[in-house]
């Protein structure tokens, strides 16, 4: 019943998208499949499914005894497959229905192409939204809006029950995209005829900036899957093939090795049809680590090693989403750097990185090059506007004239999910100011029961927005499981102080986690923020509740808010987040007595572990971010233990030029462990944070430099200064 639809996206290049959700979804799948071979006898076939979850491996046996050659997904590990393609993709979503794996599978299928999600009933048992119950409580706002959005969209065959409903498109309005090759091309044609869109020929030859004079960066900005990758890997075929001098040792990086895996896919293809001679190194698990031309290569390194390599070139994929102060601190450390970034791709629509590109275009030489086209399917195509609406992947936050008047009020998400446009400018908030939001966060907002959203609206559109979960009050039983190990995902906050501290009278006490809080970003600095904070503490008394907190990864500015919001600092994680590159800090606002006795504890053990080891556990920190902590945190030790006279003597001799440092390196240590416990004077943040890099990190001068943008004489030239009025006040 479908073919004339399926044959007329083959001439279009444009795809469908079918969602069965019935009881009865296997037959059901299979009438639309036949219908698509039809068209398409011979697709190449991607299933994706948790292979360990209840009779998965049967469901896609079933379709592996009718259709041959299909490659399937394991979702946890789907990102290793971001550049596949197919004709058709199937989603069992019978055990999990996971905004996050559906946009990055469907994702895949090509111009011509079927996409089918399928589940028994996207509300029941399913294991994402099923994390989002507390209480035995979940919500269903998103999966309503789901359905709703997918019988109004054009593409979309939608099989609810035994009902069908589907609004076809057309061939006629759809653009395919077509490499254009320049006249006078100046990369090689080889390179040029592999590309597959004009924004792609644009891309080789505008990129030929960065081979010029003195410090250079090209930007690469577009939506998902306009072929930003693969046209860098291309271009850095031409680099190794003509430039193997200047560029000898180039890095790629990236948040997770698998964006830049098509970077060295491209890499490659350019490099075999130039016939240049190459080197391949795989790691184990076969992903391709670096390739070796001569005496050139070009090696991926993660974000963190990658700020301690030198070299010529440096091109940092999903540049967005390793965060400003990661970007400012490899655009400072390298010479020549090209950033790769999805703009309205479901990443983030990074507004506030092409601010910071903007900025950057006053201090250095930078191009940027937009790409429009996409690559696997035609410009038009009904599934990416599906997506875009469903998801909200283009949302933005409102453009406010009227500043002159600011209101802070709640709403439910119920009435949030039944206004589209205040949906989307909300949502738009958290996206713009998170670079990190990704789809399962509107599921999140709609469904996650015991949530309340706080908004401030200026010129009647919402400015800023702020969700809070409650956290705490939890039974004995609960806290005893908390502290042998039992996961508590539902009580972030609780279970850190719990499990880490050990400190289990702090799970009884009643909390509200601001889980997050954002405000526009033309708008931040205004005093919004604090404002929302200062709305939920009047309503935080009013109902009785012992702390208000927040989690997030250590972030300079941040910290910097909530500090100024009186939260203190209570914990930060051993353990860097690698997927979200950082430590996660906890800070929380006590509002009973029992919280805050609990809250000056924990913040002078915080204190003592930043001071004790520094060096071994938090050695990658920033270092401003360690003063914040250090100023900000109570202490419990009474260091007036009497000053080794000699001590005193070596840091003179050190400032007078007579000890090099590392000779005096233990009495430095000396008098900054005095500093932050006893904090008699204050010191300038610059000169605390260099102690903090050289001294207590253990940094050298010249790392203590890179994460501080100074140079290493600068860094020693403070390091003297702050010891000079160490010894001065603490002799
Ligand atoms: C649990 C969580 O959600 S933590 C994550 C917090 N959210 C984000 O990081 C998203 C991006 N940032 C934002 O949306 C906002 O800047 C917020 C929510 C952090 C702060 O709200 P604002 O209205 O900008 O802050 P407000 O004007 O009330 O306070 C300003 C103080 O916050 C700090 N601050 C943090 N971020 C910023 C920022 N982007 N711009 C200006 N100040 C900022 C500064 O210390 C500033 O004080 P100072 O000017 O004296 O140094
Ligand atoms: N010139 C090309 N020839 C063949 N396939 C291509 C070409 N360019 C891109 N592709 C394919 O199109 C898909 C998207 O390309 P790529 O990953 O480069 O896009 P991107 O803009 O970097 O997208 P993302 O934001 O998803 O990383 C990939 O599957 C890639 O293999």
């Amino acid at each position: 019943m479908f073919e004339g639809y399926f044959e007329d996206a083959l001439k279009g290049y444009y795809r469908h998208l079918v969602i069965v959700n019935s009881k009865d979804y296997i037959n059901k799948v299979f009438t639309i499949i036949d219908d698509f071979l039809k068209i398409n006898p011979r697709p190449k076939i991607i299933y994706g499914f948790h292979p360990w979850a209840y009779k998965a491996k049967d469901r896609l046996k079933l379709f592996k005894d009718r259709l041959s050659d299909i490659i399937d997904i394991d979702y946890s590990n789907s990102e290793k497959f971001l550049g596949q393609s197919a004709d058709l993709i199937i989603l069992d979503s019978v055990n999990d229905f996971r905004p996050n794996y559906i946009a990055r599978l469907i994702d895949m299928v090509k111009g011509g192409g079927l996409a089918i999600i399928y589940s028994d009933n996207i509300l029941e048992n399913k294991l994402y939204r099923n994390s989002l119950t507390r209480k035995g409580i979940v919500k269903d706002l998103f999966e309503r809006r789901f359905i709703l959005e997918a019988k109004k969209h054009r593409g979309i065959i939608l099989i609810n029950g035994d009902e069908i409903s589907f609004i076809p498109y057309s061939s006629a309005e759809t653009h395919r995209a077509f490499k254009k090759i320049p006249k006078y091309p100046r990369i090689p044609l080889v390179l040029h005829e592999l590309c597959l869109s004009s924004d792609q020929n644009k891309v080789l030859e505008e990129s030929l900036f960065i081979t010029g004079e003195g410090k250079r960066v090209v930007v690469i900005t577009a939506a998902r899957g306009r072929g930003k990758s693969a046209s860098i890997g291309l271009f850095l075929a031409y680099l190794l093939y003509k430039y193997q001098e200047k560029f000898n040792n180039i890095i790629i990086t990236s948040p997770t090795y698998y964006s830049s895996q098509e970077i060295f896919n491209f890499l490659i293809k350019g490099l075999e049809a130039l016939k240049v001679k190459f080197k391949k190194i795989t790691s184990r698990d076969g992903k391709i680590m670096k390739i070796k031309v001569g005496e050139s290569r070009v090696k991926w390194l993660s974000p963190d090693l990658a700020k301690n390599e030198d070299g010529d070139l440096i091109i940092i994929d999903e540049a967005a989403a390793i965060g400003l102060e990661n970007l400012d601190y490899l655009i400072r450390a390298w010479n020549k750097v090209i950033l790769v970034s999805t703009i309205h791709g479901y990443e983030g629509s990074g507004k506030a990185f092409l601010k910071y590109i903007n900025k950057l275009k006053n201090s250095v030489l930078l191009k940027h090059i937009k790409m429009e086209y996409p690559i696997r399917y035609a410009k038009g195509d009904p599934v990416e506007k599906y997506l875009y609406d469903v998801l909200l992947l283009d949302a933005e936050a409102p453009e406010i004239n009227d500043f002159s008047e600011m209101s802070i009020s709640e709403v439910t998400q119920e009435e949030l999910f039944a206004n589209d446009a205040l949906l989307k400018n909300v949502y738009g908030i958290l996206v713009e100011a998170h670079y990190r939001n990704s789809p399962d966060d509107l599921m999140l907002l709609g469904d996650m029961a015991f949530q309340r959203i706080i908004i401030a609206w200026s010129d009647n559109k919402p400015i800023g927005v702020a969700q809070i979960v409650y956290e705490g009050e939890l039974e004995e039983s609960q806290i005893l499981d908390i502290s042998n190990g039992i996961k508590n995902e539902g009580n972030l906050i609780p279970h850190r102080i719990i499990k880490y501290m050990r400190l289990l009278e702090f799970g009884r006490l009643k909390g509200w986690r601001i889980m997050r809080i954002a405000v526009s970003p033309e708008h931040q600095g205004k005093g919004i923020g604090s404002k929302i904070i200062n709305e939920i503490i009047n309503k935080a008394k009013d109902e009785k509740v012992d702390w208000l907190g927040a989690s997030f990864i250590a972030d300079y500015s941040v910290l910097k808010f909530w500090i100024k919001n009186q939260f203190i600092p209570i914990y930060l994680s051993s353990i860097k987040n690698e997927g979200l590159n950082g430590y996660s800090v906890i800070v929380i606002r006590p509002l009973s007595e029992k919280a805050k006795e609990i809250a000056i504890n924990l913040s002078s053990l915080l204190k003592d572990k930043l001071l004790r080891t520094s060096h071994q556990v938090y050695f990658n920190l920033n270092p401003l971010i360690i003063v914040q902590l250090l100023r900000n945190t109570y202490s419990n030790q009474i260091a007036d233990y009497q000053t080794p006279q000699i001590y005193l003597e070596k840091i003179k001799a050190y400032l007078d030029g007579k000890l090099p440092y590392n000779s005096v390196a233990e009495a430095s240590h000396y008098f900054v462990m005095k500093h932050f416990l006893v904090h008699k004077i204050d010191l300038e943040e610059d000169l605390e944070a260099s102690l903090v890099a050289r001294v207590l990190q253990g940094k050298s001068w010249y790392h203590a430099g890179l994460m501080l943008g100074l140079s290493s004489k600068e860094v020693e030239k403070k390091v003297k200064q702050a010891l000079a009025k160490l010894i001065q006040t603490y002799n």
